[in-house]
């Protein structure tokens, strides 16, 4: 067992209820499956019957799709090893989108299972139905607990904790339960051991030892190219790179995978890119994570956001890139936790933009963690040109590229101004323009924090500009409406100026026609 484990499982397959805070990879999903699978096993034993119809002796909950799949994975792989001749332990999975809230019904129905595992949305439309019945729960364990008690799941987690029975355990668990403070308490716990498992290493609080934190000061508009030149030059096998939104994901991973094939340094499936973020659905977001954590390529590359920050374990990650630091800080050690799991020896990197932003270093220093400074590799002026050209070849190839990086530059303002460390990202101090160029913008859109910006261009023109109305979209419909609102714009403008010089005319022989009259009243 893991020290994790071996503190946890005696207490809370007793009668202990437990808040559990240990760094990342260190184990604690055992350390709830165990009890869990202890006490049905119990009931199963003590009760003939077992669970009665409609009953079931377990909830766990989950913040994310990925991470209660993957807790069910555990499970399973377990019971694979429970003895055939025993009355069979079953579980259900029960999040959003993957089937209806009544095929879960009737799934749950037929099936029987014991141990329901789910995110809070679906559990809860799950346990309003009459035909469920919650009297018989023994155990309820919250994983990534200090999320399910924020702000965006509190209301669902406390609604399901009270359909469940007082009479029984509670186990919160989380590397960085310390942040819910006093809010564990809203989970219904009874007198809990709080367990606490850190790393050899005092000054980190929430992240192994085995796991080098470092970061990278890299000017704004250097980032993603950054960004390919490690993935391309450096030996990692398995890495994974946070960006800031949805839509920057699917710019930078349609952007890259342009780059990789005209690229003549990586060689066809050396290098895997994947993309996952929480606008795709839930079943192929399932299918990447399955995919990515089981790719054999020589590198393979997940871009991703937040929602795969928390919980998830896949094999031999040696890597993880954040483009920009989170929103919120509690989230840095999850992220940066997805390597360096279970003892093995993993690196996080973190670029920081050039400037103001290198303050975050002291500001995580407070918080117990230190990142160590690593040199930014020089990037060759030959490779530089090549992304560039590159990148223009691959925007101009279709114009909703373009509309796309509007939609990613907008996104990541909207993002930067939601840091809770406000006094180091400020918008005040954002370049802009760099931030354009990062994001293939040719012109800087108009937005309110345009007002931020020095010297700003004439009509937000860059330094390179596009005819807009020779900019093509691929999609045959999307451009036949194109070029028909064009030509209607066209129209119009014609319009507008041909009445504009009738009135000019009219202005013109009004005024000649009244000198006329003028000299001849004087004539007269
Ligand atoms: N007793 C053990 N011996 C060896 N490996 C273990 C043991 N317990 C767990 N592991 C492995 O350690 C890895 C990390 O475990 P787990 O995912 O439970 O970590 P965690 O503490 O929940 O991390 P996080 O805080 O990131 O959610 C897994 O791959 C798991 O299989």
């Amino acid at each position: 067992m893991t020290p994790v484990q071996a503190s946890t499982i005696p207490l809370l397959s007793e009668h202990k209820d437990v808040v559990v805070e240990a760094v990342t990879g260190s184990g604690k999903t055992l350390a709830f499956v165990i009890p869990v699978l202890e006490k049905v096993f119990k009931v199963l034993k003590e009760e003939n019957e077992g669970f009665k119809k409609g009953h079931f002796g377990a909830v766990i909950l989950s913040p994310t799709k990925e991470l209660a799949s993957q807790i069910n994975t555990v499970f399973e792989n377990l019971l694979q090893y429970y003895p055939e001749n025993e009355k069979q332990i079953k579980t259900q999975l029960l999040v959003g989108s993957l089937g209806s809230a009544r095929e879960d019904l009737h799934t749950f129905l037929k099936e029987k299972p014991q141990i329901l595992i789910g995110t809070p949305g679906r559990l809860l439309e799950f346990l309003s139905s009459s035909l469920v019945k919650t009297s018989s729960c023994e155990i309820l364990i919250l994983d990534e607990a200090d999320k399910l008690l924020d702000i965006s799941f509190l209301g669902d987690t406390q609604s399901i904790v009270r359909q469940l029975p007082r009479q029984r355990r509670t186990g919160l668990f989380s590397a960085t339960i310390s942040r819910a403070g006093t809010d564990v308490f809203k989970t219904g716990l009874s007198n809990p051991v709080k367990i606490t498992v850190r790393s050899d290493n005092k000054q980190q609080s929430s992240v192994p030892t085995s796991l080098g934190l470092f970061y990278m000061v890299v000017k704004q508009q250097s980032k993603f190219k950054l960004l390919l030149d490690i993935m391309i030059n450096y030996r990692y096998k398995k890495v994974i790179v946070y960006f800031p939104t949805c839509t920057s994901v699917t710019h930078f991973y349609s952007m890259f995978n342009y780059l990789l094939s005209k690229s003549d340094r990586v060689e066809k499936d050396e290098l895997k890119v994947y993309s996952l973020h929480g606008k795709l659905n839930a079943k192929p977001r399932l299918k990447t994570l399955e995919n990515f954590s089981t790719s054999t390529s020589s590198k393979s590359v997940l871009f991703t956001t937040d929602v795969a920050a928390r919980g998830l374990d896949i094999p031999d990650v040696d890597l993880v890139l954040q483009l920009d630091p989170p929103t919120d800080p509690d989230m840095f050690p999850h992220r940066c936790g997805r390597t360096g799991r279970a003892n093995k020896v993993g690196r996080a990197i973190t670029f920081l933009s050039e400037g103001r932003e290198e303050d975050y270093v002291d500001f995580m220093e407070v918080r117990d963690i230190s990142l160590k400074h690593l040199d930014t590799p020089v990037l060759k002026d030959e490779f530089s040109k090549w992304y560039d050209t590159t990148v223009r070849e691959w925007l101009f190839q279709d114009r909703t590229r373009y509309d796309q990086s509007i939609r990613s530059y907008v996104a990541f303002v909207r993002y930067y101004s939601k840091h809770s460390a406000g006094s180091i990202f400020r918008l005040q101090s954002l370049d802009y323009k760099a931030l354009c160029e990062m994001y293939c913008l040719t012109r800087i859109p108009k937005m309110p924090e345009n007002k931020y910006i020095e010297d700003f261009p004439k009509d937000g023109w860059l330094n390179f500009s596009i005819d807009f109305d020779k900019y093509a979209y691929k999609d045959k419909k999307k451009e036949e409406a194109r070029l028909h609102e064009l030509k209607t714009e066209e129209r119009k403008k014609e319009r507008i100026e041909k009445a504009k010089k009738k009135k000019e005319l009219a202005k013109k022989n009004s005024a000649w026609s009244s000198k006329k009259e003028h000299k001849d009243q004087l004539g007269s």
